[in-house]
C-alpha cells in the first residue's frame, strides 16, 4: 500500500501554489492520475520516486517510510527501486535495447518475456536513434519493468502508440503487472483507455491546489 500525504510548493505560471495530497494506494492496484496540464502529476510521481522532495508530510509505501519532514527521513531513489517511465523516455542513445534491459537485470530469461511482451525482439540490438517513437516508448516500459518493482510510475506511457499495438501491450502490460503485484500509477490524458484495468482515480484538480500565503 502507498500511502501520501504531502504538500509540495509549485512554481505554477499563475505564481506559487501548494500541492496537497492525501491519498492511498492499495497494494497489487493500478491506478489512474488524472488533472489538467500543470496540475501536478509528474511532480507528484517523481515525489513517489525521490527525486523531487515534497516541503511537508510523509510517503510510507509497504509499511516502510520513504519520506517523513517531521522526522526527516528522506530515503534515496535507489533504495525506493521504484520503476520509471518517463514521458521523454530518457533512454541511453549508445545503449542497444538489450543494453538498456541488461543494465537492469541479468536475468536473460526475464529479459526475453520483456522484449516479446513490447515485440521488440527484432531489434534488441538498435539503439534508440534507429527506433520508432512507439518502439522507444515501448522500450522505455520495459526498462522500468525489469527490475521487477513493487511501485511502478508511469508518466504518460502510452502517448505514441496506436490503438492496436496499446490494446495488445495494456492485456499483456495487466499480467505482469498481477505477475509482479506491483503497485502501479499511470498518469494519463486519455483515462478512457485504462478504465478496464484499473481499479482506482486520482484526479488532480482544485480541490488539491492551494494559494500559497
Ligand atoms: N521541482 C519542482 N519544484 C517546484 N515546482 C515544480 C517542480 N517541477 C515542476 N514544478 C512546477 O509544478 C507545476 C506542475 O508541473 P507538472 O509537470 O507536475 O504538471 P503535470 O500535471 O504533470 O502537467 P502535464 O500534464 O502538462 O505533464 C508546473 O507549474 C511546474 O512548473
Amino acid at each position: 500500500m502507498i500511502v501520501l500525504d504531502i504538500e509540495k510548493k509549485l512554481k505554477a505560471y499563475s505564481g506559487t501554489e501548494v500541492l496537497r495530497i492525501e491519498k492511498q494506494f492499495n497494494a497489487g492496484s493500478i491506478n489512474l492520475i488524472t488533472g489538467p496540464s500543470g496540475a501536478g502529476k509528474t511532480t507528484l510521481l517523481k515525489m513517489i520516486a525521490g527525486v523531487i522532495k515534497p516541503d511537508n508530510g510523509h510517503i510510507v509505501v509497504n509499511e516502510q517510510t520513504w519520506f517523513n519532514a517531521a522526522e526527516k527521513i528522506n530515503i534515496t531513489p535507489q533504495q525506493r527501486r521504484t520503476g520509471f517511465v518517463f514521458q521523454d523516455y530518457a533512454l541511453f542513445p549508445n545503449m542497444t535495447v538489450r543494453q538498456h534491459l541488461n543494465y537492469a537485470t541479468t536475468n536473460n530469461d526475464w529479459i526475453d518475456q520483456l522484449l516479446a511482451i513490447g515485440k521488440l525482439n527484432a531489434f534488441a540490438n538498435h539503439k534508440p536513434n534507429h527506433l520508432s517513437g512507439g518502439q522507444q516508448q515501448r522500450l522505455a516500459i520495459l526498462r522500468a519493468l525489469a527490475i521487477k518493482p513493487a511501485v511502478l510510475l508511469m508518466d504518460e506511457p502510452f502517448s505514441a502508440l496506436d490503438v492496436k499495438t496499446k490494446t495488445e501491450l495494456l492485456a499483456d502490460l495487466n499480467n505482469v503487472f498481477k505477475e509482479l503485484a506491483a503497485t502501479v500509477l499511470i498518469v494519463s490524458h486519455n483515462p478512457q483507455e485504462l478504465k478496464e484495468i484499473a481499479s482506482d482515480e486520482l484526479i488532480i484538480g482544485e480541490d488539491y491546489i492551494l494559494p500559497f500565503h
